[in-house]
């Protein structure tokens, strides 16, 4: 029997009844949210919605003042926080709206980071830093360093790092805010292609449209709550695979299906 905290069969990652507020102004209101392993779930809504307060909730980096958050096994927030921290550096990747890496070091040296300090050869990180490089399309620039790149080669280098441990689940929290709308496009065709191929489950907070049309399903915050069901991609819909586990009932945001 499923105990309080479960995810559902093929659930992943599911956040159940998650509240979190910044201060005074509530930016989480009893969202619930699952996705299944290698699903490609894009979360949409205007600024402010809770897009980027859900994912780093997801991703064991915010502690919700009340709800679950469960990964495969584990009820993260209740995991002693160095187990915590472990399990998000071995199992999730990050991407940030706007493009960092460290400035002193070659490109793939930035790619490559995760895997230098979790005590892989100079060699080894070399070799599977430019593997995904070569598949994000800036195989070129290992060489060079950040401030010779333009933001959408930089946000290309920092899906490679984050992919470069192969994580079982992406967080991508508006991976094109900072780029110009047409290589943003390009950008995040890049890195669903690259997430489908790994069989990574992702998470993608984004404005855009196309986030939607990439995605396998699409959730919709507006004030901090779920607004409905989740929304079927075309692709979705072409399949006919509304395998809504609510009987096709909304959901509410007090929900405790992880479903979306
Ligand atoms: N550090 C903070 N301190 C105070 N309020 C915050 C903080 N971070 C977010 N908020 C507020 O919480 C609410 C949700 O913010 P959040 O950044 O999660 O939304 P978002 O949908 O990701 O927005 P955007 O599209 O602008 O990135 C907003 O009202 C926001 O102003």
């Amino acid at each position: 029997m499923l105990g309080e905290a479960d995810p559902p069969d093929g659930d992943l990652l599911g956040g159940r009844g998650l509240h979190y507020s910044h201060g005074p102004t509530p930016a989480l209101v009893g969202v619930s949210v699952g996705a299944a392993a290698k699903e490609i779930l894009a979360v949409t809504g205007p600024r402010g919605s809770g897009k980027t307060t859900l994912l780093r909730c997801l991703s064991g980096q915010l502690t919700p003042d009340e709800g679950q958050v469960r990964y495969d096994d584990f009820d993260v927030y209740a995991l002693p926080v160095a187990r915590r921290e472990r399990m998000r550096l071995e199992h999730f990747g990050w991407i940030d709206p706007k493009p960092e890496l460290v400035p002193e070091l070659s490109v793939w040296e930035n790619a490559a980071l995760p895997l230098l300090l979790a005590g892989a050869t100079h060699r080894e990180a070399k070799r599977r830093a430019g593997e995904w490089l070569d598949r994000l399309d800036a195989g070129d620039l290992g060489r060079a360093r950040p401030r010779a790149l333009t933001a959408a080669q930089a946000q290309r280098v920092c899906i490679a790092r984050a992919l470069v441990m192969e994580p079982a689940v992406l967080f991508a929290d508006e991976p094109t805010a900072a780029l110009h709308r047409a290589e943003g496009v390009r950008v995040l065709r890049t890195l669903v292609a690259a997430a489908r191929s790994h069989s990574i489950t992702t998470v993608l907070a984004s404005h855009d449209a196309e986030a939607h049309e990439l995605a396998d399903r699409t959730v919709t915050l507006v004030d901090g709550r779920r607004t409905g069901p989740g929304v079927p991609t075309p692709a979705e819909s072409a399949e006919g695979a509304a395998e809504d586990s609510t009987g096709g009932s909304s959901e509410t945001e007090d929900s405790c299906s992880l479903s979306v």
